[in-house]
């Protein structure tokens, strides 16, 4: 049975409800799914002020926070994080950057990767952000998944991964499914 870490970054929930579709849909493809979030850096004193966070901060912290060096236990990572200005969380790209070990001892090489993101403007850097997030992925020497065109891909998500514009919708849930049990079934014939 393939192990995967479906990892996120989030503040306002929607990154999180997209991950817990991802894990769903990697469970639904036999996998064992574990799903962590990575560290905060913004202090709590400023997070407080925002009431999307407050909202789901409970949700938010009952995910455990994940170790870089873990990532090698699984057989497939898939990374989730919010739309920053078109590209990935500085928080998600902090963790990323401390994965060097494992980038220099090739512990990742071979893994199962993808991606899935939200935003808030329909045309607001999904795609920029999807794609950016791939290249850490293909540096580390992971076997990328993306999405096929399927009839699902007409509503939501894009061949580079899942996602949302704001709160995810049930089409942006279904998509964000259908990545985790591709990636479930692509981590189960590899490993
Ligand atoms: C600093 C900052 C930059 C953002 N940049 C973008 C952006 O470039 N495009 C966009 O559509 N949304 C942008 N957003 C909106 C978030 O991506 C969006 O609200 C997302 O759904 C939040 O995910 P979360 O609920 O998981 O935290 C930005 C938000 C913040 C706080």
């Amino acid at each position: 049975m393939a192990r995967i870490l479906v990892i996120f970054h989030s503040i306002t929930g929607n990154t999180m409800k997209l991950a817990k579709a991802v894990a769903d849909g990697a469970r639904e493809g036999g996998a064992e799914v574990a799903v962590k979030r990575v560290p905060e850096t913004i202090p709590a004193e400023i997070l407080e002020k925002n009431p999307g966070y407050v909202k789901v901060r409970e949700e938010l912290e009952s995910f455990e926070v994940a170790r870089p060096e873990e990532l090698q236990d699984y057989d497939a990572i898939i990374f989730g994080s919010p739309t920053r200005f078109g590209v990935m969380s500085s928080q998600m790209k902090q963790f990323i950057d401390m994965t060097g070990r494992l980038w220099m001892e090739r512990r990742l090489e071979g893994k199962v990767g993808a991606v899935f993101t939200s935003n808030e403007m329909p045309h607001g850097g999904k795609e920029a952000t999807l794609l950016s997030m791939l290249l850490p992925l293909f540096a580390h020497g992971m076997i990328i998944v993306g999405l096929p065109p399927a009839k699902e891909l007409y509503r939501a998500g894009s061949y580079y991964g899942a996602a949302s514009t704001g709160v995810p919708k049930e089409d942006d849930l279904q998509v964000a499914k259908m990545l985790g049990k591709r990636v479930a079934e692509v981590a189960e014939k590899l490993c």
